[in-house]
C-alpha cells in the first residue's frame, strides 16, 4: 500500500506545533503544484502562458511570463490557508503578507525554467520554508534572509511526463509522484542518495567565452576525457530548467554549474540564493550531495538582498569538491 504525502506529513508532524505548521505549508504547496501541473499540461492549447507580461523584468531581473504570475497566484491562494505570515517570490519585488498569526515564512520560485514554458519541456516550482516570529523580525524581508541552514523544509516540483515532488523535512530527501487517478502524491523514493562520483555535468556551454579561468579549466579537463587529467570520459546534459537538471542528478548523479561570468548582470551567476539555491542545496545535502558557490557551502552564506543571485554548483559531492579544487 503506497504512502500518501498527507500520511507521511502527519507522521512527521505528530503533536509538534511547528512541524504541524510545516506539514500544512508543504501540503498546500503540493496542492498548488497539482493546479500548476494541470495548466502546464494544456501545452499549446494555452499558448498565452509563454507570453511576456509587461515591459519590465521581474524582481529577479528576468522577463516575466504569463505563467510565472499565474503560478504565483495559485501558490498565494493555497498558502493563505496555511500558518504562513509572508511569502517571498521571484515574481514580486517585496514580501507578500498572508496570515498575521503565521509562524513561518515561505520563499518561492513559482515557475522554474520559464524559457521552456512553450517548448513542452519540464518546468517546475521551488520552495523554501523558514521559521518566523514577528518580534524577532520586525521587517519580514529579514525573516526571508535567514541563512539557508535555518530552513525547516524545502523542495521542488517538476511538471514533466510525470509530476513529482522532491521534498526534505530535514530528515533525508524523499520523492513523491502524483497519482493522477487519486489526485494524491504517493511516496516513490523514501531516502534519495545522490551517487558521490559522476561522469556527467550540466552547464550552459554557450557561455564558455565569458567564464573565469577555474571554470574554463574544469570544463576543459572534463572535455579532455580519459586521455586528459580526469582519466575518464564525461557526458553533458543541459535542460534549461534547473528543476529538471536537478531531478536527473537526484536520479543518477551529476553536477549542475551556473557560476559567475563576464556578461553584464551575471557576475554572480543566474540563480537566486533565497528561492532557488538555498532550497536546492537543502534537498541536495539531505540526499548526501553537496552545494556550493564554487567554494563556500550555500547553506552557510548570509543573504543580503531578497532577489540576490549566487554562483551555484550542486550534485555529486566528490565532483563538487573537485570543482572547488579549481578555485
Ligand atoms: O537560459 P540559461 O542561461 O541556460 O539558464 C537556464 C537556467 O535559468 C533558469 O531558467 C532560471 O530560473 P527561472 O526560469 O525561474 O528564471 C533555471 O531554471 C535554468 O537552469
Ligand atoms: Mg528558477
Ligand atoms: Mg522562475
Amino acid at each position: 500500500m503506497s504512502v500518501t504525502l498527507q500520511a507521511y506529513l502527519r507522521d512527521f508532524a505528530g503533536d509538534d506545533a511547528q512541524k504541524q505548521a510545516v506539514a500544512a505549508a508543504v501540503a498546500r504547496i503540493a496542492q498548488a503544484g497539482v493546479a500548476i501541473a494541470d495548466l502546464v499540461a494544456q501545452g499549446p492549447l494555452a499558448d498565452h502562458f509563454a507570453k511576456v507580461r509587461g515591459a519590465d523584468p521581474n524582481a529577479g531581473g528576468d522577463t516575466q511570463k504569463e505563467l510565472d504570475v499565474i503560478a504565483e497566484e495559485a501558490i498565494i491562494a493555497e498558502l493563505k490557508q496555511a500558518p504562513v505570515a509572508f511569502l517571498g517570490s521571484e515574481e514580486s519585488e517585496t514580501p507578500i503578507p498572508l496570515n498575521a498569526a503565521g509562524t513561518l515564512v515561505v520563499a518561492v520560485d513559482p515557475l522554474d525554467g520559464s524559457s521552456n514554458i512553450d517548448t513542452n519541456v519540464s518546468v517546475g516550482t521551488i520552495y523554501s520554508i523558514l521559521p518566523y516570529e514577528a518580534a524577532r523580525f520586525p521587517d519580514p524581508a529579514d525573516a526571508l534572509m535567514q541563512k539557508g541552514a535555518a530552513q525547516l523544509a524545502a523542495g521542488f516540483l517538476v511538471y514533466g511526463p510525470s509530476t513529482v515532488l522532491v521534498s526534505t523535512l530535514g530528515a533525508g530527501t524523499q520523492v513523491f509522484a502524483l497519482d493522477r487517478a487519486s489526485g494524491d502524491f504517493l511516496l516513490a523514493v523514501a531516502a534519495v542518495e545522490i551517487p558521490a562520483e559522476t561522469k556527467e555535468y550540466g552547464v550552459n556551454q554557450s557561455n564558455m567565452r565569458h567564464w573565469d579561468t577555474p571554470m574554463r579549466a574544469y570544463i576543459d579537463d572534463c572535455l579532455a576525457g580519459k586521455d586528459g587529467p580526469r582519466g575518464k570520459d564525461f557526458n553533458m546534459r543541459w535542460v534549461g530548467s534547473m528543476v529538471a537538471d536537478a531531478f536527473r542528478i537526484f536520479t543518477r548523479g551529476g553536477v549542475y554549474l551556473y557560476t559567475g561570468d563576464k556578461r553584464k548582470g551575471y557576475a554572480a551567476g543566474r540563480l537566486r540564493l533565497i528561492y532557488e539555491a538555498n532550497p536546492v542545496a537543502f534537498v541536495t545535502e539531505q540526499a548526501k550531495g553537496a552545494a556550493t558557490d564554487g567554494t563556500t557551502r550555500i547553506l552557510d552564506i548570509q543573504p543580503e538582498k531578497l532577489h540576490q543571485r549566487i554562483p551555484l554548483v550542486f550534485g555529486s559531492r566528490d565532483e563538487v569538491a573537485k570543482i572547488a579544487s579549481y578555485y
